[in-house]
């Protein structure tokens, strides 16, 4: 595994694992496989009912919690003073966990307008040690505009829909010239189409690799750290298997051009979307 570092001096792995629709004894059993497998970053949120699934993973697992990275998300309907504050400890008794290592804001939701007063709720749980970093998810530079003016302190990370048919150059430069590293969500756009893109297959081949593994690569390449989620160790490992080559500058330019205006998976546009 390698590495990135935040600008707060935290190292964070390359590469994480996406917990969305892992629940109960099946989903606690595949997190446990994958911290077992080798993942040390977890992404989990309040909204996924499952922080539960992933405490009891961590648990079973055979790697230390302090080894671990574990990560949480805070949903829009508790972003008011004070349930943010309260949510979030919901959080920590749901994981069993006594802290989280990452803390983000789920959405936006600008049609509230409260992610500056849930923003400072992260930041007081930060100075109450209960949280060690905190970022924001689907973040437009807008919003992050406000967050700095508001309240001073910029995310350590913004987790964003980002893959080939979607790949976000204009949020990664406004990351990157702020020092907030960008997350991948849905990294392999949620195993839809693409995955059969020729263009995509071929290059792969190329490689030795497979799509997927490609995908993910390309996305590291682009100082981008995906979170790809798999129920099966099968995936588990092969997603962890992409550090053993170099895509070349021109085969990552044949992939930057695959993207797409309506690549997005869901149609999900933080600008306006609302998730509660
Ligand atoms: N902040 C936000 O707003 C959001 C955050 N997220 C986070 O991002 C994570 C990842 O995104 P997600 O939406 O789950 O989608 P992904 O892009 O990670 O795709 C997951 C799908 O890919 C399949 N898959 C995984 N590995 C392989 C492989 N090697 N070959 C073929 N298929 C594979 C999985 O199937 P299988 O399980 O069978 O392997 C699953 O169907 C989420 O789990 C969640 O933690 C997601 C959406 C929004
Ligand atoms: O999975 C998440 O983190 C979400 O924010 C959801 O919106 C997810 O993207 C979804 O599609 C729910 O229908």
């Amino acid at each position: 595994m390698e590495y990135y570092t935040l600008a707060n001096g935290m190292r964070i792995p390359q590469l994480g694992f996406g917990t969305y629709k892992l629940n109960g004894f099946s989903g606690a059993m595949a997190i446990k496989s994958a911290i077992n497998n080798g993942y040390r970053l977890l992404d989990s949120a309040y909204n996924y009912e499952n922080e539960g699934a992933l405490g009891q993973g961590i648990r079973d697992a055979d790697v230390r919690r302090s080894d671990l990275l574990v990560t949480s998300k805070l949903p829009g309907r508790y972003y008011a003073h004070p349930k943010a504050p309260s949510a979030l400890q919901e959080s920590l008794y749901r994981s069993g966990l006594d802290y989280f290592d990452i803390y983000l804001l789920h959405w936006p939701n600008p049609q509230d307008d409260q992610y500056v007063e849930a923003w400072n709720a992260l930041i007081a749980a930060q100075q109450a040690g209960l949280v060690r970093t905190i970022g924001v998810c689907n973040f437009l530079p807008a919003h992050l505009d406000r967050l700095q003016q508001e309240t001073g302190v910029l995310p350590q990370i913004n987790q964003i829909e980002l893959h080939p048919y979607f790949n976000q150059l204009e949020q990664r430069q406004y990351d990157e010239e702020h020092n907030i590293l960008t997350e991948a969500w849905s990294p392999l756009g949620r195993a839809s189409e693409m995955l059969k893109d020729p263009t995509l297959i071929e290059i792969a081949k190329r490689y030795h690799k497979t799509v997927v593994q490609l995908i993910l690569r390309w996305e590291i390449q682009l100082n981008v750290l995906p979170i790809p989620k798999s129920s099966n160790d099968r995936n588990q490992l092969s997603n962890l298997d992409v550090f053993d080559f170099t895509i070349t500058a021109s085969d990552m330019d044949k992939i930057n051009v695959l993207t797409k205006p309506d690549g997005r998976t869901h149609n999900q546009d933080p600008a306006t979307y609302q998730e509660f």
